[in-house]
């Protein structure tokens, strides 16, 4: 059992509070939801986790112990993975290239990054798109590519920025299926920012919601779902007694 810990992290850019004092949790197998309106702070605080973006104040923890200051590629190799908004693929790679490189720039020797690279297509329901060229994908297959290459080598934790943006219902239905798996047949820690709040509410153990850079609810999904302060949040009034759900799947 591993645990990522936000231990109150904050971060200011130029007088700019983006996040104050955040807390957060992931455990191995565990789901977490970080949700929260434009400019909340979501995507500040997976940089902070993953090495991208130092805390002005604050610190990560990996299993008890503060990982301050890594860089993203040492925390990638302790197992700390993530995709990006926009895939960020090698465009000019072929799919199956783009999991063999990141293999190897884990240290793992060619044959045995290719044989783990074709094993994750498989694993990740994609084997048929091993040899395309990564910038011609459409979009949601562009998404699957970048989930299995941030899966090579196992990681302990996987941080999705917005992996439904732009899905149809039965897509984000399957992506949501996909993660589902990678937490409970990979043990693998899952911290996922997403828009879909259907999405979320359906597939989290736990619910983190951000606003204007600070934590302003924590629960699972019925008490997230209950909130006058997530709706207050997402709708600018307590009034409004819907949240901008979109339904996954059927
Ligand atoms: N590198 C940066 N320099 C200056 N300001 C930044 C930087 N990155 C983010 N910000 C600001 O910090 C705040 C939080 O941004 P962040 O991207 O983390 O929000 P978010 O919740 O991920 O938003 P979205 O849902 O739109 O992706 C915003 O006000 C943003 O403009």
């Amino acid at each position: 059992m591993s645990e990522l810990v936000a231990d109150r992290i904050s971060v200011a850019f130029a007088g700019l509070k983006a996040l104050s004092e955040v807390d957060l949790k992931v455990a191995s197998g565990q789901i977490v939801g970080l949700m929260g309106p434009n400019g909340a702070g979501k995507t500040t605080l997976v940089n902070v986790l993953t090495g991208f973006q130092p805390p002005t104040a604050g610190a990560v923890l990996l299993d008890g112990a503060p990982l301050s200051g890594p860089k993203p590629h040492l925390l990638r190799r302790r197992g700390i993975a993530r995709t990006f908004q926009g895939g960020r693929l090698f465009r000019d790679l072929l799919v199956i290239d783009n999991l063999e490189v990141t293999g190897i720039g884990l240290g793992q020797s060619r044959s045995a990054a290719i044989a783990e690279a074709r094993a994750m297509l498989d694993w990740v329901g994609i084997a048929h798109l091993a040899n395309r060229i990564a910038g011609t994908l459409p979009y949601t297959d562009e998404r699957r590519v970048a989930i299995g290459r941030a899966l090579m080598g196992r990681p302990a934790f996987i941080l999705l920025d917005e992996p439904a943006a732009g899905m149809s219902g039965q897509e984000a239905a399957d992506l949501s299926a996909l993660i589902r798996r990678i937490a409970r047949e990979m043990g693998c820690g899952v911290l996922l920012i997403e828009h879909n709040v259907g999405l979320v509410l359906d597939l989290c153990d736990h619910i983190v919601v951000l606003d204007s850079g600070a934590v302003i609810e924590t629960g699972d999904p019925a008490f997230i779902r209950a909130s006058e302060k997530v709706r207050h949040a997402y709708m600018g009034t307590a009034a409004d007694t819907h949240m901008p759900v979109l339904e996954v799947g059927q």
